[in-house]
Parts: C-alpha cells; sequence; structure tokens
C-alpha cells in the first residue's frame, strides 16, 4: 500500500495567556502512518487532543515539535515546517478537510459556494454546477435552498454543505472532524456511502466519529491517543 501521510514524534503545547502563560501539553511524541484507501479513526476521551491532532495534520495548528508530511504530487511535504504557500497548494490538491461548521461567505450561493473548489481547479462552471446540483441533491439539500447562501440553514443542512464542498474534488486525503455529528440517520448512512467510497478508491481518510454505529461502519483501523497522551501542564 502507498503511504499518504507520516507523522513524527508530534507534540503540541498550549501557551495559556490568562494563566500566566503557563504552558499545557496535548500531544506529544505522536507517531502515525497513515495508507491510501485506509480510514484510521482516532479515538481517545474528550479534550485528549483528538481536534488537535486532525488540525495539525492540516497544519492549522503550528506543532510544538515534530513532522506532519504529506504525499503530495509525487513528493512528501512537511506541512509543519513548509512555507505558507506550499501549504495552501497542498491543501488546494491533496487535502481535504470537513470541520463541523460551514465557513459561510456571504451573498454566495449554496451552488457556487459547493462548485467553487472545482471551478478553482480549472473545471468549468457549468460542469462544476451540474456536479454540485448531484451532490446536493444525493445529501437531501431541497433545490429550494440551492440558489440563497446558507447562512440561515439548519446545523445539519449547513453540514451536508460542507461535505458537498470537500467531496465534489477528488482530494487524495481526507480530513473529518466528526463530519456526521447533526446528521440524521438518512443523511448520516449517504455520508458514510460516500466515505466508504472514497476509501474504495484509494482515499487515505483519517476520522473523529464519535458514534460507535459510524465508527464501526467506517474504520478500518482505530488510532488511540497513547494514555500518557493524558493533558499535562509543564512548568512555564
Ligand atoms: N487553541 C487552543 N488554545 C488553548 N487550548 C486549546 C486550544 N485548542 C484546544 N485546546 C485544549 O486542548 C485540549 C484538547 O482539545 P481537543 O479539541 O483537541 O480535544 P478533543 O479530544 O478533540 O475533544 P472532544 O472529543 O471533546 O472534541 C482541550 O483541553 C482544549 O481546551
Amino acid at each position: 500500500m502507498s503511504r499518504r501521510i507520516e507523522v513524527n514524534g508530534l507534540s503540541k503545547d498550549f501557551t495559556l495567556h490568562l494563566q500566566g502563560g503557563q504552558q499545557m501539553s496535548i500531544l506529544s511524541g505522536i507517531d502515525m502512518q497513515v495508507d491510501a484507501g485506509e480510514c484510521v479513526v482516532i479515538h481517545a476521551p474528550s479534550g485528549a487532543g483528538k481536534s488537535t491532532l486532525l488540525r495539525s495534520l492540516y497544519a492549522n495548528y503550528r506543532a510544538s515539535s515534530g513532522q506532519v508530511n504529506i504525499w503530495h504530487d509525487g513528493a512528501w511535504v512537511d506541512v509543519q515546517s513548509a512555507p505558507a504557500r506550499q501549504v495552501l497548494t497542498v491543501r488546494h490538491h491533496t487535502l481535504g478537510f470537513v470541520t463541523q461548521f460551514l465557513r459561510v461567505i456571504p451573498r454566495i450561493s449554496t451552488l457556487d459556494l459547493v462548485a467553487e473548489p472545482l471551478i478553482n481547479r480549472g473545471v468549468e462552471k457549468q460542469v462544476a454546477h451540474e456536479q454540485a446540483e448531484e451532490l446536493l441533491s444525493r445529501l437531501r439539500i431541497p433545490k429550494r435552498l440551492w440558489h440563497i447562501p446558507p447562512a440561515t440553514f439548519s446545523g445539519g443542512e449547513q453540514q451536508r454543505v460542507n461535505i458537498a464542498r470537500t467531496m465534489i474534488c477528488d482530494y487524495p486525503i481526507l480530513l473529518l472532524d466528526e463530519p456526521t455529528a447533526s446528521l440524521d440517520e438518512a443523511n448520516r448512512g449517504t455520508v458514510i456511502d460516500m466515505i466508504n467510497a472514497a476509501r474504495e478508491r484509494g482515499v487515505a481518510v483519517v476520522g473523529i466519529f464519535h458514534d460507535e454505529a459510524v465508527r464501526q461502519a467506517l474504520a478500518t483501523r482505530i488510532f488511540s491517543i497513547p494514555a500518557a497522551q493524558a493533558v499535562s501542564l509543564v512548568a512555564a
């Protein structure tokens, strides 16, 4: 199998500025490898650092030490030390990230928002819109909502728009932070099918899923944040 993610010795401390600069150690010395066609589920108690780890894979968080190597365009890129421009290129082509919350852009319709990542890749507007419509239908977003911005949508509707916006690009790596948290059973089933289909095509998936049934349906492997990682305060 081809390796897609290689994490070496990743540590993350947060500085608590309101506590006199005290340091809180969340992750320490994490090693993790993910291959194409795997769905690795990060599983640990609440507050143990699951989202912190996922955000570090996307370089949203700057690690205190360690590497996050992403297989991008035929070579390894350590997104923790790469220049910001290169990180953006890696995200644009290689890393899809679904968070629980949609970043709404004022006045942009749902259809345009979902089609946008494809259009940015040079796909013709009409083709991108057709694919966006297909995904929105599959995710049961009613047609009457397609031409208005999703700012006023329900939590579950926004979450599905967010999923469509990521799934429209065939990213080789998907990072998923609770993508099914606000969904009803039918939509949860659709999203599970989409993620499994992506994995079977060879996408490397890393996700956080609190729901045991969702974990069972998706995980090819569980990654536990080691017990020794229990959150600890370190002297400033
Ligand atoms: N930007 C930040 N600044 C300071 N502390 C942070 C920051 N982000 C996360 N933390 C702290 O790091 C710890 C781990 O948070 P994280 O969100 O990664 O946990 P989690 O395992 O995903 O939790 P949950 O399952 O409840 O979502 C928490 O104690 C949190 O308060």
